[in-house]
């Protein structure tokens, strides 16, 4: 069997780390899995989980690291055949430390995104609850305005997105994410990438990826040149 291979993608809110795993899962076959997503999905099924983190996710906060690895750790357990790439889990050092204590991780992406375009991305994310799909009013804006593409049921826009509680989020990251990269950059596995378009990143991870992977680049429609 081919050598699994393990990724993790970290980024402060509305960085880019949903949209570009949907790159690197697409063009190199990972397994995607967002803590996000799977938080959601709970707290919109109303699974035990789903309620324990519900008012947690609502207010932007982080959910406990306890609560966080004794979700995450089984997801992982399950895939374990599988290659994987991680969005949004580890977030902090205890949870970077319980993830170690398991699985030694690849390649670490980390995005650096100035606040302003965070702030300008997060105020136009709609979303399409039931599956994910994420768009933006000018990036990768519905065919049809308010309606996700696939089934055409209404978008929404997360509570967690408005201006008071981003702030809050982005405070959060500042602090709990610099261990955890620090942690990374003395494994040297930390990759990182600054910039304030997604298109203009891409070709670097996708040529890192396609090195790191031992697989020629893919050719397709996103790795061209915008
Ligand atoms: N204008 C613009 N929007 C982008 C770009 N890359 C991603 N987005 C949008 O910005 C928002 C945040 O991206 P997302 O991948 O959800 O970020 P995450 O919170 O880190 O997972 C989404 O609405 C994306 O469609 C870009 O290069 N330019
Ligand atoms: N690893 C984590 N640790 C603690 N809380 C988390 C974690 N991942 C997600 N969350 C919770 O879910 C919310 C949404 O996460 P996510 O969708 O990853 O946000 P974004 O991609 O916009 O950064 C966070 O604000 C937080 O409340």
């Amino acid at each position: 069997m081919a050598k699994l291979f393990r990724a993790a993608i970290m980024g402060p809110p509305g960085s880019g780390k949903g949209t570009i795993s949907k790159r690197i899962a697409q063009s190199f076959g990972l397994q995607y899995l967002s803590s996000g997503h799977f938080l959601r999905d709970g707290i919109a099924a109303k699974t035990e989980a789903g309620l324990l983190v519900k008012s947690y996710v609502e207010k932007g906060m982080l959910v406990p690291d306890h609560v966080m690895t004794r979700l995450m750790l089984p997801k992982l357990e399950q895939l374990s055949s599988h290659s994987w790439l991680l969005d949004g889990f580890p977030r902090t050092l205890g949870q970077a430390q319980a993830l170690n204590s398991l699985y030694q991780l690849d390649l670490v992406i980390s995005l650096n995104i100035p606040y302003e375009t965070l702030r300008e991305r997060l105020s136009d994310r709609w979303i399409h609850p039931p599956s994910g799909r994420v768009y933006n009013m000018s990036f990768n804006p519905p065919r049809v305005q308010g309606k996700d593409d696939v089934t055409e049921e209404p978008l929404i826009q997360h509570d967690d997105d408005k201006p008071e509680a981003l702030m809050a989020r982005l405070r959060h990251y500042k602090d709990v994410a610099k261990p955890v990269i620090d942690l990374y950059k003395s494994q040297g596995i930390l990759h990182s990438f600054s910039g304030t378009e997604t298109d203009k990143i891409w070709p670097y991870i996708n040529s890192l990826l396609s090195t790191k992977m031992h697989i020629q680049p893919s050719h397709n429609r996103q790795t061209q040149t915008p």
